[in-house]
């Protein structure tokens, strides 16, 4: 009995690896502390499947970019343990850092773009960089500044394209490596809103492709819109975590923002499409098809 109960056992353990979906990002207990009264980020846990989609919403200096700091090890915490794929980050010297950033790819506000090569040369020199051929290089910079809506700006320096088609070259080029993860803070912060729509169009089909997408943001109408996980922090702490929510809690006592709702609501600068996401975002879409 004993031994077909420790057989048992084993086989359970076992199989326990494959049943389960891997966790791509795993914060357990995570703390960062800047200083005796600065505090970035406090006894986070939560896990990000494969994947998926989440949004990092909260006010300002709730934790969000000190989140991503650490995701991409540009900061350590002062508690607590990361994984990424299942890798500690903590065991990742600091040599290896950039090996590990080559699987991630990340956008930010401010686009990062090298102002003095074109569009082609900013997203062949993440391939440059991580020792792609000139072969690969030309194999694949056309296709994704196809995918991107790019394909006739080869030839432009950034300060020839408009904040829109910037961004777009910023994820042109944290995707051309297919990273199985895919960072962005504040993606849409300097764009209109229509603009922003595409950004987002583009972050969800490059999530579509099995990449898991996490974006910081303040872009409430985007939130509300996508209908994705939404990880809420508030001073350091995650206070939500809710799938297919939107940028405010579900269960928001409407009583309770009386007063704010009275206010008449603040119109948008310029209208955006009702239908923007309907043809890449169907209603009853509820995670990422591969
Ligand atoms: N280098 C630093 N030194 C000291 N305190 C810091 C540092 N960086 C961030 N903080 C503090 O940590 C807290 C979280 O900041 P963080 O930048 O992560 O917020 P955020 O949610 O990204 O804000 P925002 O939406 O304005 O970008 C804030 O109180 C901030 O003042």
């Amino acid at each position: 009995m004993a031994i077909v109960e420790r057989h048992k056992q084993e086989l359970e353990r076992l199989a326990a690896p494959q049943d389960r979906a891997p966790a791509v990002i795993e914060f357990r207990g995570v703390s960062k502390q800047y200083g005796p009264t600065d505090r970035g980020l406090e006894s986070a846990t939560f896990s990000v499947a494969r994947g998926e989609f989440v949004f990092l919403v909260g006010s300002t200096g709730s934790g969000k970019s000190t989140l991503m700091k650490l995701l991409i090890k540009e900061i350590e915490p002062t508690a607590g343990t990361i994984r990424v794929a299942g890798r500690d980050l903590s065991e990742i010297t600091r040599r290896k850092v950039p090996y590990y950033r080559r699987n991630i790819g990340i956008v930010f506000q401010d686009f990062k773009l090298l102002p003095d090569r074109t569009v082609h040369d900013n997203v062949a020199y993440a391939l440059q960089v991580t020792g792609s051929s000139r072969k690969e290089i030309r194999a694949k910079v056309p296709d994704i500044l196809r995918l991107t809506g790019l394909a006739t700006k080869l030839h432009s320096f950034p300060d020839q394209l408009s904040g829109g088609e910037q961004q777009r070259v910023a994820v042109a080029r944290a995707f051309v490596n297919h990273p199985p993860l895919l960072l962005a803070d504040e993606p849409t912060g300097n764009l209109d809103p229509e603009t922003s729509v595409g950004i987002m169009q583009l972050l969800y089909r490059i999530n579509r492709t099995g990449t898991t997408v996490v974006v910081a943001t303040h872009d409430a109408t985007m939130v509300d819109r996508m209908r994705r996980r939404v990880l809420e922090l508030e001073q350091g702490r995650i206070i939500r975590d809710e799938h297919n929510a939107g940028y405010a809690p579900r269960d928001m006592n409407t009583a309770e923002f009386g007063e704010l709702l009275r206010e008449p609501a603040p119109q948008p600068q310029r209208r955006m499409p009702a239908d923007a996401f309907d043809d890449i975002y169907p209603a009853d879409d509820s995670g990422p098809r591969r």
